[in-house]
């Protein structure tokens, strides 16, 4: 699928804040929401999940492409963060490993309840990525 346009990034950063709303996050009090576009245009939504044993958190990211993994979609083009800041925020290291296996040349956006708008390719942010052609 091609690049998406700027309408269906504005409709993912909707639906990434929307996913936000419902946020587990009663420790870090810091609510996350992702929507993942897939090649086929169907988009995932997650929020992150934390757990009084915090290691245990789930980021939104990695949340949004684990629904899209269980509906049996695989292949990412983009992905919408929304955090609840006032400068956006790119996709912890964890999250840009699992958004490379199924999306490396992915768009990655974020947003925020300020201005900014970061937009980068997932590559440029997980250069040299380790992925699914290094275990041959
Ligand atoms: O990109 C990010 C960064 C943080 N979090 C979550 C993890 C934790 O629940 C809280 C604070 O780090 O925000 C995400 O979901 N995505
Ligand atoms: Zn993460």
């Amino acid at each position: 699928m091609a690049a998406p346009d700027d309408q269906m990034l504005h409709n993912l950063a909707k639906r990434a804040k929307a996913a936000s709303e419902t946020a587990y996050c009663p420790y870090s009090k810091f609510r996350v929401g992702a929507a993942v576009l897939t090649d086929d245009g169907q988009i995932f939504e997650g929020c992150n999940v934390e757990n009084a044993s915090y290691g245990l958190t789930i980021c939104a990211e990695r949340n949004a492409v684990f629904q899209m993994v269980a509906r049996a979609k695989q292949k990412i083009t983009a992905v919408v963060i929304y955090t609840p800041t006032v400068k956006p925020s790119a996709p912890c290291g964890a999250c840009r490993q699992v958004i490379n296996e199924f999306g490396p040349d992915a768009l990655i956006m974020s947003v925020c309840d300020g201005e900014g708008v970061l937009k980068k390719k997932l590559s440029e942010l997980l250069p040299d990525a380790f992925g699914p052609a290094n275990l041959n």
